[in-house]
């Protein structure tokens, strides 16, 4: 696939004087592995808020190919093909994680109120359910209940939910948080292996997994890009490590 699966134009947010997004203007290469990175407080979190539709922008546009959906509201953002991953803990706390992910391919195909359905039906989803699981390499743990799993299977199931609604665009906002450290890069070598017609944005903190595995890197500082390029160009760029610097010497 080539050409942009999601842009955004001068996407501003403020709350009162304070802005915590401003201007901002960025591609995003339709199959690639997107990182944005920047200091607490930068507006990461904001901009995802921003393109999922938790927050109306103040000003500025988001497109979803060629579709501005600025003005969409979460769910139908979703159906057109851009999804975050969602929490298991509070989704599916009792079922196992064939279950939830088969709950979660009923819900895209809008049957999940049809309590009747027939034993082909059910398979056909459970053979799609079991295929999204071993890509993942979670086939092993289909019959555990998903809150039984390490933490770091647990993450995975959620990008497994996530990719139920077949994504073209996912966005994960700190996959890895609260994983030990030998999980997260095993976390990451699966999201890595995901499929190129899904375009993945990523919020990341551990830089040494950003620059392993993001091909693009933003860098966000007060709200504003202070600059895009490839790993190569970020780490070389005196800008950057002037603001994690000065971050490690406030630390
Ligand atoms: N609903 C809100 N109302 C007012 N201010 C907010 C709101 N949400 C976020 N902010 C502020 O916007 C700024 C940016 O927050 P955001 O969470 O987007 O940053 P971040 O880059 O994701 O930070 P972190 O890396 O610490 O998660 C912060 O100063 C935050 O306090």
């Amino acid at each position: 696939m080539s050409g942009i699966a999601l842009r955004t134009q001068g996407l501003s947010k403020s709350w009162g004087a304070f802005k915590a997004n401003s201007d901002v203007t960025l591609n995003f290469a339709s199959g690639s592995r997107h990182a944005l990175i920047g200091p607490n407080g930068a507006g990461k979190t904001t901009f995802i808020n921003l393109l999922t539709g938790v927050f109306a922008p103040t000003a500025g546009q988001v497109f979803l190919g060629d579709e501005d959906i600025t003005g969409l509201p979460q769910h139908l953002r979703v159906k057109r093909g851009m999804t975050r991953t969602f929490q298991i803990n509070t989704l599916f706390p009792g079922l196992t994680v064939l279950e939830s992910v088969m709950l979660a391919l009923c819900e895209r195909e809008g049957k999940s109120s049809t309590w009747f359905r027939t034993v082909a039906q059910q398979r056909r989803e459970a053979d799609e359910a079991m295929a999204l699981l071993a890509s993942l390499k979670l086939d092993r743990d289909a019959d555990s209940e998903t809150r039984n799993l390490a933490y770091g299977r647990q993450r995975l199931v959620e990008i497994a939910l996530a990719l139920a609604t077949r994504p073209k665009v996912l966005l994960l906002d700190e996959p890895a948080a609260g994983i030990p450290s030998a999980e997260s890069a095993e976390l990451f070598e699966v999201i890595a292996g995901l499929p190129r017609d899904v375009t993945i944005l990523f919020i990341e903190h551990d830089m040494g997994l950003v620059f392993k595995f993001a091909e693009r890197i933003t860098v966000l500082v007060g709200g504003r890009v202070l600059c895009e390029g490839t790993p190569a160009e970020i780490a070389a760029d005196p800008r950057v490590k002037e603001v994690y610097l000065g971050e490690a010497e406030h630390g």
